[in-house]
């Protein structure tokens, strides 16, 4: 069955949502990370982006906020580009865990492999394979240049929030030795937990976000500057780990009543990918209790079904004038 959806119903339902969702007061800030305790709740804005590099944006979707967790995508990405899907799949696995983003039991009952690249395990691991193997420097280049390259604009460290991370990220700490007595861990155990707290600890806006999404949903084309980030086999790879984990333990429920494979961060942001039509992010800082923001869901969820989308009801979708 075909599906048109018109440039208007989309812009009419970025800002329905946003009318609708910016009174809730549901979810606290992440605290975990002192910085992300004191970043304002009430910030929220909305970003979608076709296929054509069109965007629609509402709200705070200019400021910076931390991107956490939705960077295990980009660098999950960037391993797939240096290595292929089949040795990925081998060196670290895209199984959900349904155990929270810190799980040290996901390990422990995975059987001395991390999962999936999109948990603290995985991604901790996935930072470790980074090439140049040894080269802190040039690894963080590449981390950098592909989240560049996925949402058209530089990702800008916030120092304070790296800071922050890297004197209270004990449990992390764990992980990458863990990792290490697994030999699950492909470069110094120390350096790639650094390189993945700070990932972590960029700063972009929801814009950057939703053009990312439009990338992986067009084949790895970037839509708005038509760079071929990478290869078009590899974007199914990176959606179907989104859908499998992209909310943690409640990716179930998120897929279920959403109906896109979408990614979140304690910084409050959420992306979504919806294969061959659009890339759409939210962000908000209160999560609710698995660091997903409750803001940022609301607002997608709203959105998928005012326009009708699902990426299971097997419909043709087509955006027209
Ligand atoms: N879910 C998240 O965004 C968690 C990211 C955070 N940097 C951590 O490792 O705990």
């Amino acid at each position: 069955m075909n599906n048109k959806i018109s440039v208007s119903q989309i812009k009419e339902a970025v800002q329905q949502a946003y009318e609708q969702v910016k009174g809730d007061t549901g979810g606290n800030n992440a605290n975990y990370i002192p910085y992300l305790a004191n970043i304002d709740k009430n910030l929220f804005g909305i970003s979608v982006c076709l296929l054509n590099g069109e965007k629609f944006n509402v709200g705070d979707y200019n400021y910076r906020f931390g991107i956490e967790s939705v960077s295990k995508v980009p660098t999950a990405i960037l391993i797939l580009r240096q290595y292929g899907a089949k040795k990925v799949l081998d060196m670290i696995g895209a199984d959900a865990t349904g155990l929270p983003f810190n799980s040290i039991m996901a390990i422990l009952l995975e059987n001395d492999h991390p999962s999936t690249p999109l948990v603290n395990a995985g991604a901790i691991s996935a930072c470790s394979m980074v090439q140049p193997i040894g080269d802190s420097t040039k690894k963080w280049n590449a981390i950098v240049e592909n989240i560049t390259d996925l949402c058209n604009d530089a990702p800008q460290l916030i120092d304070e929030l790296y800071k922050s991370e890297s004197a209270t990220n004990f449990n992390n700490r764990s992980i990458a030795w863990l990792l290490k007595n697994y030999n699950r861990i492909y470069d110094d155990p120390d350096m790639s937990l650094d390189l993945y707290t700070r990932q972590c600890s960029l700063g972009v806006t929801s814009e950057m976000l939703s053009v990312a999404a439009a990338t992986i949903a067009n084949s790895g084309t970037n839509p708005v500057s038509k760079k071929q980030v990478f290869a078009a086999e590899l974007a199914p790879k990176i959606t179907s780990m989104i859908a499998s984990v992209g909310f943690y333990q409640h990716t179930g429920d998120w897929m279920y009543t959403s109906g896109i494979p979408a990614k979140t961060g304690v910084g409050g942001g959420v992306m979504g990918v919806f294969p061959g039509v659009l890339g759409i992010s939210a962000f908000a800082p209160p999560l609710d209790n698995a660091g997903n923001s409750v803001k940022a869901q609301l607002a997608i969820k709203f959105i998928m079904n005012k326009l009708g989308l699902n990426v299971f009801n097997g419909e043709q979708i087509s955006v027209v004038e």
